[in-house]
C-alpha cells in the first residue's frame, strides 16, 4: 500500500539524497543495502521512507545533490566530487568518506583528426560541456596568461548531456567531459589533452547541519557505510608461520593496527591473522610463501566496523 508524502511524515526524518539515474544509482542502492538501510519505492516516487530507520530518501539528479545539502535541505547525500566542485558547494557540505566507486577525470577532449595539440592552442576557441564553471575557471586562467582580450576568449558553452557529439556536429573545437574506460572518447574520435581533475563518489553532509538531534543518526549511517566500503577493500588472510619468522611475516601482513597471534600446538609455529588490502593481496601472498608461511588462506567480509 502506498502511502502520501507531505512534510508531516517527513517530520523530524533525516533526509538523505541517493542519486536518481545515471552511473552512480545502483551502486547506491548496494551500499544502502549493505548498511541494512531498508525501503520500498513506490512508483517511482522521489522520497521513500526508510523502514527501520527514522530517514527519508530522496532520489535526486547527481548534479542536483550538493546544493541540497549545501543549503541545508537535505541533511545527507550521495555523490560526486566533481559535482561538489562545479555546483561550487565545497566550502557548504563537509565530504565525510570517499565510497570507492563513480572513479573518473575531468578532461579537455579534442579531435584525432584535428590540429590542436594543447590547450593553449584552444584558447579563443568553442569548448563545449556539462561543466560551464569549471571549464569556465580552467579556460579564464588560460585566457589570462595568454593575454586574451575581449572577444578573444574562449568561449564555453552548456550541454546536458552526448557531449562527445559536439565536435562531430560542427558546435565545438574541443569538449570538456568525464573520461573512465575512454571508451566514449574514443569512440567519438576525440583523446584528452588536459586533466582538470579526478572525481569518485563520496559521501557529504552540511557543513553547517540544520538539525542539532540528527547528528548521532548521522555519524551511525556514516559508519555503517564506511563499514560496507572498508569490507570490499579488505580480505582476512590467515597463514602458520614459524615463530622466527615472524617479523618478516609481520612486515608483510602488519594488518590495520597489528595482526593477531596465536600459539599453536608445535611450539615453534605461530598462526597469524590480519587484514590486507584486496588491491595487496597476491603480493602479499607471494612474499609469505618465500618467508615459508604455510596455510595461507583468504577470506572475503561480508560488513565491519575497523
Ligand atoms: N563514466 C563514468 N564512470 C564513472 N563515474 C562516472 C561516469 N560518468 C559519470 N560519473 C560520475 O557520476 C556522476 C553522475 O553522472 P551521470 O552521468 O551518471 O549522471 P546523470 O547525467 O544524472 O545521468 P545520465 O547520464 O544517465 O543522464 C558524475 O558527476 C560523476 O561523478
Ligand atoms: O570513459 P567512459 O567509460 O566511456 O565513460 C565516460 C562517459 O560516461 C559519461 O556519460 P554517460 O554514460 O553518463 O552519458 P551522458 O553523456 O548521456 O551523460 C560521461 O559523460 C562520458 O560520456
Ligand atoms: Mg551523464
Amino acid at each position: 500500500m502506498s502511502m502520501p508524502l507531505d512534510e508531516t511524515t517527513l517530520d523530524g526524518r533525516l533526509l538523505f539524497a541517493i542519486p536518481k539515474k545515471g552511473r552512480l544509482h545502483e551502486k547506491c542502492l548496494e551500499l544502502l543495502n549493505g548498511a541494512d538501510i531498508q525501503f520500498r519505492r513506490h512508483n517511482r516516487l522521489d522520497v521513500c521512507l526508510v523502514l527501520n530507520h527514522p530517514i527519508a530518501l530522496v532520489f535526486l539528479p547527481a548534479s542536483d545533490i550538493p546544493s541540497f545539502v549545501g543549503k541545508g535541505n537535505v541533511d545527507l547525500g550521495i555523490t560526486g566530487h566533481d559535482v561538489i566542485l562545479e555546483a561550487q558547494m565545497e566550502n557548504h557540505v563537509t565530504e565525510t568518506l570517499r565510497l570507492g566507486f563513480g572513479k573518473c577525470a575531468l578532461q579537455v577532449q579534442v579531435p584525432d583528426s584535428g590540429s590542436i595539440q594543447n590547450v593553449d592552442d584552444l584558447a579563443g576557441k568553442r569548448i563545449v560541456t556539462s561543466f560551464e564553471v569549471l571549464a569556465g575557471n580552467y579556460f579564464k586562467e588560460i585566457d589570462a596568461r595568454l593575454g586574451r582580450l575581449d572577444g578573444e576568449r574562449t568561449t564555453i558553452e552548456y550541454v546536458g548531456g552526448s557531449v562527445e557529439a559536439a565536435c562531430a556536429l560542427g558546435l565545438a573545437d574541443g569538449i570538456v567531459d568525464l573520461v573512465e574506460s575512454g571508451e566514449t572518447m574514443r569512440a567519438a574520435g576525440l583523446h584528452a589533452i588536459a586533466t582538470l581533475l579526478q572525481s569518485e563518489a563520496v559521501l557529504i553532509k552540511s557543513s553547517v547541519p540544520k538539525h542539532a538531534h540528527l547528528t548521532p543518526l548521522i555519524a551511525m549511517i556514516t559508519s555503517r557505510i564506511a563499514g560496507v566500503i572498508a569490507a570490499r577493500k579488505y580480505v582476512v588472510c590467515e597463514y602458520n608461520v614459524r615463530r622466527a619468522d615472524l617479523s618478516a611475516a609481520t612486515a608483510i601482513t602488519p594488518g590495520r593496527r597489528a595482526p593477531t597471534i596465536s600459539p599453536l600446538e608445535d611450539v615453534e609455529w605461530v598462526a597469524v591473522s590480519s587484514m590486507v588490502e584486496k588491491a595487496r593481496m597476491a603480493d602479499a601472498m607471494d612474499r609469505l610463501v618465500e618467508i615459508g608461511a604455510e596455510d595461507i588462506l583468504i577470506f572475503n567480509l561480508d560488513n565491519c566496523r575497523v
